[in-house]
């Protein structure tokens, strides 16, 4: 079953001048899947995961997640298909620093509210526990370092169990050891739970291991 099917994606920022990022995008990723997204900088890796993410909702074509059409949803609609569905983990943590670890963590199942928040802390503090940072958990997330912020917020996007992970260079802040814990939970997602993975990176070895790569180049797919 496909969880995400994009069709005739376009997408074009008009400033400074009009200029088409994205070129008649379009493909399919299934249920369980773990795909990379490969390419040179600029050519629109970011902005296709931004539209896929449905945090940008200016775009010609269809997408297409979980059997739901995203163009034409409120963004109230938007924002909590989001948070039930979509786990997102930003190149910019976007993490509220003012909070702790924990409380960034719970924040998302609390919006949900669909259990106690005892049992929510403990998945918390078992996720924080699985990215090795459960010992910043009462830290405010502000006076972490961009690796554990990182962490945190890989903990943040799985606190929901969503269908589809999706991030923006998660390993980029990471030393090699935390690179292959995330690389090692993602797999696992995506093996055992059947959570859908799909991540940009620059990450040749990360890129090569995912179960699918796509190519983009200049607005473009290459290779689905
Ligand atoms: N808000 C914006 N307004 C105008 N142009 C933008 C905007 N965001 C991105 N672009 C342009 O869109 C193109 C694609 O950018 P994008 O960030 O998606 O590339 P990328 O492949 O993710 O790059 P990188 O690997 O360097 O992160 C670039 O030419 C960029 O300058």
């Amino acid at each position: 079953m496909n969880v995400l099917e994009v069709a005739n994606l376009n997408k074009y920022f008009n400033e400074p001048v009009r200029n088409q990022v994205l070129k008649n995008v379009g493909f399919q990723v299934e249920r369980g899947e773990f795909v990379a997204i490969t390419g040179k900088s600029g050519c629109g890796k970011s902005t296709l995961l931004y539209l896929l993410s449905t945090m940008d909702t200016d775009f010609e074509g269809s997408i297409m997640i979980d059997g739901e059409q995203m163009k034409g949803k409120t963004n109230r609609w938007l924002a909590a298909f989001r948070n039930r569905h979509i786990g997102f983990v930003f190149q910019f943590h976007y993490l509220l620093p003012e909070f702790t670890s924990l409380e960034n963590v719970m924040l998302p199942a609390r919006k949900l509210g669909e259990y106690p928040v005892g049992e929510i802390e403990q998945r918390a503090m078992q996720l924080l526990k699985l990215l090795n940072v459960d010992g910043q958990a009462l830290k405010r997330a502000g006076l972490l370092s961009g690796g554990q912020q990182q962490r945190v917020a890989i903990s943040r996007a799985l606190i929901n169990d969503p269908l589809i992970v999706m991030g923006d260079e998660p390993t980029g802040n990471l030393d090699s050891a935390n690179g292959a814990t995330v690389f090692g939970l993602f797999k696992e997602l995506a093996i055992e739970r059947k959570q859908t993975v799909l991540v940009v990176t620059h990450d040749e070895d990360f890129a090569r291991r995912a179960d699918r790569r796509i190519y983009m180049a200049d607005g473009s797919i290459l290779d689905a």
